[in-house]
């Protein structure tokens, strides 16, 4: 449905989040409503391609290796196709997204460095000062209390740690809006029911994300929360934006 009902895009949408990331070898993340892995295996992909750029870094610095050398250097090191020191747990209220999750994560050979948890946004099953980041796509729009979810959020993260909110948001451009409206209440139920069956949850999709606080709004509920150098991007004129922090 996410493929259909975007055409794709929430794909690109997640890699943005990744990307604005930029997370380093050893970077402990926590996907909040990480339903089935879309950020977490995005994370590792990204942490396994910055350490392979290392170990190529550190071979061109050995002009003279042999080729069996080299080829022995890719097989024993540890950096090669390796999360190192990461790791990255998706938290999630929803066991059964969890197990499909770890079917996900079993077939595509993601396992080192992930875990899944049972949990709730809104009281996290985690000590305080853990993470190094925090994200959370296409989740807060679903939690019932989003200044708790907020307030946990910057409790498990360690200080100098980053937050990291993908949602959808407000379209600001009328014509644009208009549109967007169009497609949102006449095209998302009808493909919500043709495809999945489920005409009622596409509805309140369309429905929430009207409801959903506007960028501004949730920037300064981000900054009410504690966090500092609250800023969001907008993506594709604002359907859907990037909303981030520091906690100090
Ligand atoms: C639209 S899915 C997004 C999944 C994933 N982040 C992604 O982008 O593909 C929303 C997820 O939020 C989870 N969720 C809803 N309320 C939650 C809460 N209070 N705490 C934790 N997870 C929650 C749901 O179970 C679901 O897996």
């Amino acid at each position: 449905m996410n493929d259909s009902m975007t055409l794709g895009i929430h794909r690109v949408w997640k890699d943005i989040l990744v990307h604005k990331m930029n997370p380093c070898p050893g970077t402990l993340l926590l996907d909040v409503a990480g339903g089935t892995g879309d950020i977490a295996f995005r994370f590792i992909n990204y942490v396994r391609s910055v350490r392979q750029r290392q170990l190529q870094r550190k071979l061109k610095h050995h002009q003279n290796l042999s080729w069996q050398e080299i080829f022995e250097s890719y097989q024993n090191d540890k950096f090669n196709n390796s999360l190192g020191d990461s790791q990255v747990v998706v938290c999630d209220i929803n066991r059964e997204m969890l197990k499909v999750g770890k079917q996900k994560a079993q077939h595509l050979g993601y396992s080192e460095g992930l875990s899944w948890v049972l949990g709730n946004a809104e009281e996290l099953p985690f000590d305080d000062d853990k993470f190094d980041v925090y994200t959370i796509a296409f989740g807060i729009r679903n939690v019932t209390r989003i200044d708790l979810a907020l307030q946990e959020a910057y409790r498990v993260l360690k200080p100098g740690g980053r937050f990291l909110c993908l949602e959808f948001s407000h379209v600001s451009n009328p014509l644009l809006s208009r549109l967007y409206d169009l497609y949102s209440f006449q095209v998302i139920p009808v493909l919500g029911e043709v495809i999945a069956g489920d005409w009622r949850s596409y509805q309140y999709l369309v429905e929430s994300i009207r409801q959903f606080p506007p960028q501004e709004e949730l920037k300064a509920m981000i900054e009410d929360a504690g966090f500092f150098k609250v800023d969001y991007e907008n993506l594709n004129f604002g359907i859907v934006a990037i909303h981030s922090g520091f906690k100090l």
